[in-house]
C-alpha cells in the first residue's frame, strides 16, 4: 500500500494572547484557516522495523526532529506498531515560516498512517495525539477554518470565509516561534477582537474578516525583524484590502478580492521578494 497525503498551510486572520502559563506557554485564542499551499506526503510501508524521512528541502531534517516523523514514532509506541515506514515529503510550504508546515506534516502522517495501519482513530483522537507533538497540529489534523483555544490544541470548528485570494510573502528569513513568544510583554499586547472575527465569519462578512484581521505576535516580530514591516508597508502600498502577518511570523499575508487587485499585488511583491504566493483559502 502507498498513500500520497496533502498537508495544507495555515494562515492566523486572529492570534490573541491571554496570558502567560506556568507549562512555559502562552494562552492563546486564534481563528485559523488552512490555504491552498501544501507539502504532499508519500507513505510506503516497510518491512523493516524503522522510520525513514526524506525531502528535497536542505532545511528540512530527516531524522528523528522531523514532526512527521516524530507523528509516527507516537503511533508506533502508542498502538505497538511493529512495522516500519517510508514518508516522503515534497516540500511546498516554506519552512519556518509561521504557516504551520511542520505541524501540517505531523498531521498529515497521523492521518495517513491511521489508513495504513488500520489503527481507526478518529478526528479528535488523532488530534489530541498531535497535540503533543507541538500545539499547531491538533489544528492541521482538523483543517478547515476554526477557533483555537488553549496552547492551541482545543478546536471548534468555524465557517469558511467567504471566497477571496490570499496573497503570501515570506522574507529571506526564519523565525523560530519559541523566541517570539519569549519577548512578549503581556503589558504590552495588543488584543485582536477575537469575537468579532468569529462574528465575521459567521455572517459572511469579507469586510468584517479585513476589518478585524489581528496577530499580537505580530509587533514582537516586526520590532526584530524590520524587514516584515517593509513587506507589510508594500503589500498595503500595492492595494490589498487588509494585511497581516501569520503566526509567529516572518509570513506576511494580504487579502483580495478582485481578480483586477490580485495581479498589481502580486507582481509588485514579486519585485523585491523571491517566495511570493497567490492561493485561496481551502473550501472553496
Ligand atoms: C505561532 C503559532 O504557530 C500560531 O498558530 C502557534 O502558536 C505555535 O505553534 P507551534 O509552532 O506548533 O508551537 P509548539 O511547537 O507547541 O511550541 C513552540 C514554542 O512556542 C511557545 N509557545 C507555543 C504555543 C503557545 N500557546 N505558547 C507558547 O509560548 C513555547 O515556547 C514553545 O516551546
Ligand atoms: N516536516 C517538517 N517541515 C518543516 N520543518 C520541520 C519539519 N519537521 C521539523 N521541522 C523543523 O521545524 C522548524 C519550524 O518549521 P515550520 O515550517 O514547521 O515552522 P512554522 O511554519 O513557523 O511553524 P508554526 O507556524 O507552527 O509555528 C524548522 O526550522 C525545522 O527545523
Amino acid at each position: 500500500m502507498r498513500l500520497l497525503v496533502k498537508a495544507p498551510a495555515k494562515i492566523n486572520l486572529s492570534l490573541d494572547i491571554l496570558g502567560k502559563r506556568s507549562d512555559g506557554y502562552h494562552e492563546i485564542e486564534m481563528v485559523m484557516t488552512t490555504i491552498d499551499l501544501a507539502d504532499r506526503l508519500e507513505l510506503v510501508p516497510l518491512e523493516e522495523d524503522r522510520i525513514e524521512v526524506t525531502s528535497q528541502s536542505r532545511y528540512v531534517p530527516d531524522d528523528q526532529r522531523n514532526l512527521a516523523y516524530q507523528a509516527a514514532n507516537l503511533l508506533k509506541t502508542k498502538f505497538q506498531i511493529q512495522q516500519g515506514v517510508k514518508i516522503s515529503i515534497d516540500k511546498a510550504i516554506p519552512v519556518a515560516a509561521g504557516l504551520a508546515g511542520g505541524s501540517s506534516d505531523a498531521a498529515a502522517a497521523l492521518k495517513g498512517l491511521n489508513q495504513i495501519w488500520g489503527l481507526h482513530l478518529s478526528t479528535n483522537e488523532l488530534a489530541q495525539i498531535g497535540s503533543e507533538i507541538g500545539s499547531d497540529v491538533s489544528f492541521c489534523v482538523h483543517g478547515g477554518t476554526a477557533l483555537a483555544q488553549g496552547r492551541g490544541e482545543k478546536i471548534s470548528p468555524l465557517p469558511t470565509p467567504p471566497n477571496c485570494w490570499v496573497i503570501l510573502a515570506k522574507p529571506e528569513i526564519g523565525v523560530s516561534t519559541a523566541e517570539i513568544y519569549k519577548n512578549v510583554n503581556m503589558k504590552n499586547v495588543v488584543h485582536p477582537n477575537t469575537k468579532a472575527m468569529i462574528k465575521a465569519l459567521k455572517e459572511q462578512s469579507y469586510e468584517g474578516i479585513c476589518n478585524h484581521l489581528g496577530n499580537a505576535l505580530e509587533e514582537v516580530t516586526l520590532k526584530m525583524y524590520p524587514e516584515v514591516a517593509l513587506i507589510k508597508e508594500q503589500m498595503e502600498k500595492f492595494g490589498a484590502d487588509a494585511v497581516l502577518m501569520s503566526g509567529s511570523g516572518p509570513t506576511v499575508f494580504g487579502l483580495v478580492q478582485h481578480d483586477s487587485r490580485l495581479h498589481r499585488v502580486y507582481n509588485g511583491l514579486r519585485g523585491f521578494c523571491s517566495q511570493v504566493f497567490a492561493v485561496r483559502m481551502l473550501g472553496h
